[in-house]
């Protein structure tokens, strides 16, 4: 199978960076539920929110009242570290995205090394699955990648779009056959990681790709237009894809 797009692509809205401006002054606002109640209702398919070792946008407390309040699937990014899994599986979110992580590091660089953690990944992604949890590795194109995740038991690989975000021309090849590659081994295909109105066409072109995770440009954008706005255009540019 190399076109597993059946329904419209999906958006998944990242708030996580609603959380680092609240961070910024210590108190409550703005509050990073509030907007994602606000992306469900224009139209998010789900929210993202990464619970980082470090917490230093998304909180312990964030994640439980997106877990309650949400209506619309919440997906957990996390690291495989035990403390994580531990929380993931109390909260029980519909999905879990495993990322790597470094301390000091801006952003998510690169994707996560499955081929090279899969015995330490396995128990993990088998508990997670076994609590009802959908579980995703948030890897590079990589065929090794690809081919690890697979079987470790995930359901899912979401493709990191940020070497893409730096380099177009180089990298759309790449995610081209990463997705190909993906869906032939049984995986739902997702994309994300530094995607925007310009970049973002040629990757929901895909037609492997089911989900597009989109955060710190579409929040960093609602300062100027607002969020219900920058939904909906972002919408449009996915559905002119490339
Ligand atoms: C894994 C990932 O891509 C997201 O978590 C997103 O980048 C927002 O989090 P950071 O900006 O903290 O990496
Ligand atoms: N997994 C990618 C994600 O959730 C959003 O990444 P970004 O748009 O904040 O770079």
């Amino acid at each position: 199978m190399t076109d597993s797009r059946t329904q419209a692509l999906r958006l998944g809205v990242n708030i996580d960076h609603v959380a680092t401006v609240r961070n910024a002054r210590g108190g409550a606002h703005p509050d990073p539920v509030a907007a994602a109640h606000l992306a469900a209702a224009a139209g998010a398919d789900g929210i993202t929110a990464h619970l980082r070792e470090d917490r230093r946008h998304i909180r312990d407390a964030d994640l439980a009242r997106l877990r309650a309040e949400l209506a619309v699937p919440l997906n957990m990014e996390m690291a495989a570290t035990d403390e994580m899994v531990g929380i993931a599986l109390a909260l029980k979110p519909h999905a879990c995205c495993i990322v790597p992580e470094r301390r000091a590091e801006v952003t998510t660089e690169g994707g996560l090394d499955v081929a090279g953690q899969a015995d330490a990944l396995a128990p993990r992604v088998r508990a997670l699955r076994e609590a009802g949890i959908r579980v995703s590795m948030f890897i590079d194109p990589d065929p090794a990648q690809i081919a690890s995740s697979a079987a470790i038991g995930a359901a899912v690989v979401e493709l990191h779009t940020g070497a893409y975000a730096e380099n177009r021309a180089g990298e759309l090849a790449r995610l081209r056959q990463g997705a190909i590659l993906a869906a032939q081994a049984g995986l739902e295909v997702h994309a994300g990681h530094g995607l925007t109105y310009d970049n973002v066409g040629p990757i929901a072109a895909l037609p492997q790709v089911v989900e597009l995770n989109i955060g710190h440009f579409l929040i960093g954008q609602a300062i100027f237009d607002g969020l219900p706005a920058v939904i909906a255009r972002m919408r449009e540019a996915m559905e002119r894809g490339a």
